[in-house]
C-alpha cells in the first residue's frame, strides 16, 4: 500500500473483516508511521478501538505476535484484540488494538512540573521492568512512542511494539537520538541496559534539541556532543542520574526506578527544555570539543526522532543512492541514444543500397 492509499481511509469510513465478519467505522487517524497507520475506530456495539493498517500482511502478522506476547507479560503496551484483512476491496492488512488515551511525551514535556516528571519517568521504568521479566527490550525508545496521561494511575502506555526484541539480538528498529550506539555510548543489542540508555538519551534530546548536521559527525563529536549537553544540567542529581543511565551503570529498570524515586522534584525540573541552552550547544561549535581524524558517515540515519529500521535505507545515505541512480539513468539514457544512432545508420546504409 503507497502512503496514498494509507491515507485515504477517511473518517466513516466501513472496514469489514474478511474473517472475523466484524466491521469497524474510521473516527480518525491517530498517527502515521513507518509501518503503517493508525486508525481510531467504533465497532458496532460502540466500543472504540485503535486499527494498525500496514503495508504488508507479514508486518501486520509480525506486530501482532508481538502485541500477544506483550498482554501476557502485563507490559505497558495496547492489549490486543483481534487480526484480520479487509473483505472488500483495497485489501488492508491490520489488527485492532485497545486504543490508548494519552499525548506523545514530547507534546506534554515540556509543561511537566517537577514532581510529574518523577511520575513520568517511574512509570517508564515499571513498563520496561515488566518488558523485560520476558527478556525482550522495547528498543524503539521514541517520546511519539510513549504516550502520557497523568489522570491514569499507569501514566505512561509504550505504543508501536515493532521494535520489540529478544534479549541479544540485534536491534532492529530504532530512533537514532534514543540509540546509545548512535551516539557512542555502547552495543546496539537489546538489552536492558539499551532501553534504560535510550530513555535517558530521548530525555536529553527533549531537553536540548540535537543538531541537525549531528548525522554528518563522527561518533567521537556526537558523543561530546551528549556530555556537553549533560555538563548543561550542572551539578544536579538529575545530571549524574543521566551520565549512570546513558553509560550503562543503572543496569536494570528496578535501579532506574530506585534511583528515580531518590531524585528531588525540583531537579527533576532541570530536565525540561532550556531555550538559552539549545541555542548555545547548537551553535557550530561547543566546549568541550575536538576534532580527532578525519569525519566518517554516520552508519545510521539521522534526524530527531524518527525511526530507523536495519532494512530501510537510511536518510543519510539517500544523497548517495539518488546520486548512484542519477548515474544509471544517464548511461541507460545514453545506451537508449546509441542504439536509435545505431539502428538509424543502419537504415539509412540498407535504404542507400536498395
Ligand atoms: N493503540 C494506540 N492507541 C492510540 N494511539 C496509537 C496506538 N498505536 C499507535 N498510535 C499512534 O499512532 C502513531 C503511529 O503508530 P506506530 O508507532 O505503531 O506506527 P509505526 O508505523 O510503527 O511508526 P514508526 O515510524 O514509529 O515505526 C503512534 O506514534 C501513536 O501516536
Amino acid at each position: 500500500m503507497t502512503p496514498t492509499k494509507r491515507s485515504t481511509l477517511k473518517k466513516g469510513a466501513r472496514i469489514q473483516g474478511k474473517w472475523s465478519k466484524q466491521e469497524w467505522t474510521v473516527c480518525s487517524c491517530l498517527g502515521v508511521g513507518a509501518n503503517g497507520v493508525v486508525y481510531s475506530v467504533r465497532r458496532p456495539d460502540g466500543e472504540v478501538a485503535a486499527m494498525k493498517i500496514c503495508d504488508e500482511a507479514g508486518s501486520v502478522a509480525f506486530e501482532w505476535s508481538l502485541l500477544e506476547k506483550m498482554a501476557q507479560s502485563g507490559a505497558a503496551f495496547p492489549k490486543p484484540h483481534c487480526i484480520d484483512d479487509s473483505a472488500q476491496a483495497p485489501a488492508l492488512y491490520f489488527y485492532v488494538m485497545e486504543q490508548i488515551n494519552g499525548r506523545p511525551l514530547a507534546e506534554v514535556w515540556q509543561h511537566l512540573q517537577g514532581h510529574d516528571i518523577k511520575r513520568v519517568l517511574l512509570a517508564i521504568g515499571s513498563g520496561l521492568r515488566a518488558l523485560h521479566r520476558i527478556k525482550h527490550a522495547f528498543c524503539d525508545v521514541k517520546p511519539q512512542n510513549l504516550l502520557v496521561d497523568l489522570h491514569r494511575e499507569q501514566c505512561v502506555r509504550f505504543v508501536d511494539v515493532g521494535g520489540v526484541t529478544p534479549f541479544g539480538r540485534s536491534v532492529r528498529q530504532f530512533t537514532p537520538t534514543s540509540d546509545c550506539a548512535y551516539w557512542g555510548f555502547g552495543e546496539r543489542r537489546a538489552t536492558e541496559k539499551y532501553d534504560i540508555a535510550a530513555v535517558a538519551l530521548m530525555l536529553v534530546c527533549l531537553r536540548t534539541t540535537p543538531p541537525s548536521a549531528c548525522g554528518n559527525w563522527t561518533e567521537a563529536r556526537r558523543r561530546a556532543w551528549v556530555q556537553a549537553a549533560l555538563r548543561q544540567y550542572g551539578d544536579s542529581e538529575t545530571r549524574s542520574f543521566l551520565e549512570d543511565a546513558i553509560s550503562g551503570r543503572i543496569a536494570t529498570a528496578d535501579e532506574w526506578i530506585l534511583r528515580v524515586d531518590q531524585l528531588s522534584a525540583s531537579s527533576l525540573q532541570m530536565a525540561r527544555s532550556n531555550a538559552s541552552l539549545n541555542a548555545s550547544l547548537n551553535a557550530s561549535s561547543f566546549r568541550g570539543w575536538r576534532a580527532h581524524g578525519p569525519q566518517r558517515q554516520p552508519k545510521r540515519p539521522v534526524g530527531a526522532q524518527t525511526t530507523a529500521t536495519q532494512t530501510k535505507a537510511s536518510p543519510s545515505a539517500r544523497p548517495s543512492a539518488q546520486h548512484r541512480v542519477g548515474w544509471t539513468e544517464r548511461f541507460m539514457w545514453a545506451s537508449l541514444c546509441c542504439a536509435v544512432v545505431s539502428t538509424f545508420s543502419a537504415w539509412a546504409v540498407y535504404l542507400h543500397w536498395l
